[in-house]
C-alpha cells in the first residue's frame, strides 16, 4: 500500500486495545495515528506503544478531536456510551469507523445505522473469520433443521465481561431466527429458573457462562428427539478479533458511506 492507513485505536489500554496495537505494529499497510482512552486513565500522556516495548511517538490522549485530525479510521472496542461519543466525533471529522463494541440497545443501533449515511462503518459483534463463517453455517443448519429441533445458544466468556448474552450470541440468534422467518425479539428466552413448564418449540434459548480467562466460546445447539447438531466456535486469542477488525478497516478503503458487517468484509453474503 503506497500510503499506510492512518488508524486511531479507542480504548487503547483495554484488552482489545492491546491486541489491536500489536496487530497495527505488525502490519506495514497500517500506521498508528492516534490512541484514545478516557480521562483519568493512567496511560494518558504515555507513548501508546509503551506496553508493547515500542516507541511510536503517539501519546495516549482523551482528546478525541486531537486524535481524529487527518485520521482515516477509528477502531472502537470500548463500551456503548463511549462508542456513540466516538461515532459523533467521526462524523464531524469524516473518519470511518470499525465498531466491535457489544451491548448496544436497539435505539443505539439505530444511531449507528443513521451515522452510516454520513461515514462508512463496519459494525460487527465478532470480527473473527471463524464466527463469521459460523453465522452462515447456523443459517444453513436452521433452514434444514426447521422442524422438531430446539435451538439453544450457549456462550462462555472471561469474568471481566460486562454484557450478556454476548453480542455474538445475539447475532447467532438473529441468524437462526431470520432463517426460520422468526423475530428474535419475540422468541428469545434469556435463562430459565424455577418451574418453567415445557419448552416452547418456537423459542430460541440463551445460556451464559462467565469465568476465568475464557476468550470467547459459542455453541449453537439444534436438539431434536434422537439426535443433536452442535456448531461451536472457540477463540483462543484476541489477536483473531484484532486481525479481523483491521481487515475490516482495509475493506472500507474507497467507501465513503454505508453500514457493513463481517459478511460483507469476507464476501460471505
Ligand atoms: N467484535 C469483536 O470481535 C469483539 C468485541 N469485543 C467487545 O469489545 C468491547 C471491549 O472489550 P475489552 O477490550 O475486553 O474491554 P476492556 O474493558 O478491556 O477495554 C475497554 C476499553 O474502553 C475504555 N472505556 C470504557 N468506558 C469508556 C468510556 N465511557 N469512555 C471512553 N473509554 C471507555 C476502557 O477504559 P478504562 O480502562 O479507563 O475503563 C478500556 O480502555 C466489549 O464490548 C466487548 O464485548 C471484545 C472482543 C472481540
Ligand atoms: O467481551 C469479549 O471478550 C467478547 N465479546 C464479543 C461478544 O460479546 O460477542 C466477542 C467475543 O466473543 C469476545
Amino acid at each position: 500500500m503506497a500510503n499506510p492507513l492512518k488508524v486511531v485505536i479507542a480504548g487503547c489500554s483495554g484488552r482489545m486495545g492491546h491486541a489491536l496495537l500489536e496487530c497495527v505494529f505488525a502490519d506495514t499497510d497500517l500506521v498508528l495515528h492516534g490512541a484514545l482512552d478516557r480521562s483519568g486513565n493512567p496511560q494518558l500522556g504515555r507513548d501508546a506503544g509503551e506496553q508493547q516495548g515500542k516507541i511510536t511517538g503517539v501519546k495516549v490522549t482523551d482528546s478525541i478531536d486531537e486524535a481524529l485530525i487527518n485520521a482515516d479510521i477509528l477502531v472502537d472496542f470500548t463500551r456503548p456510551e463511549a462508542s456513540l461519543m466516538y461515532l459523533a466525533a467521526c462524523q464531524k471529522h469524516n473518519v470511518k469507523m470499525i465498531i466491535g463494541t457489544t451491548g448496544f440497545s436497539a435505539e443505539q443501533k439505530l444511531l449507528i445505522e443513521a451515522a452510516s449515511k454520513n461515514i462508512a462503518i463496519v459494525f460487527a459483534p465478532n470480527t473473527s473469520v471463524g464466527v463469521s463463517l459460523l453465522i452462515n453455517l447456523v443459517q444453513s443448519a436452521a433452514k434444514v433443521l426447521n422442524e422438531g429441533f430446539d435451538i439453544e445458544i450457549i456462550e462462555a466468556h472471561h469474568r471481566f465481561k460486562v454484557d450478556a448474552p454476548s453480542g455474538t450470541a445475539l447475532r447467532l440468534g438473529e441468524a437462526a431466527a431470520s432463517a426460520l422467518g422468526r423475530n428474535l425479539e419475540e422468541c428469545a428466552v434469556y435463562g430459565r429458573e424455577g418451574v418453567t413448564g415445557e419448552r416452547d418449540p418456537s423459542t430460541i434459548g440463551f445460556a451464559t457462562v462467565r469465568g476465568g480467562d475464557v476468550v470467547g466460546d459459542h455453541t449453537v445447539l439444534f436438539a431434536g428427539l434422537g439426535e443433536r447438531v452442535e456448531l461451536t466456535h472457540k477463540a483462543s486469542s484476541r489477536a483473531t478479533f484484532a486481525s479481523g477488525a483491521l481487515r475490516a478497516a482495509k475493506f472500507l478503503i474507497g467507501k465513503q458511506t454505508g453500514l457493513f458487517d463481517m459478511q460483507d468484509v469476507l464476501g460471505l453474503r
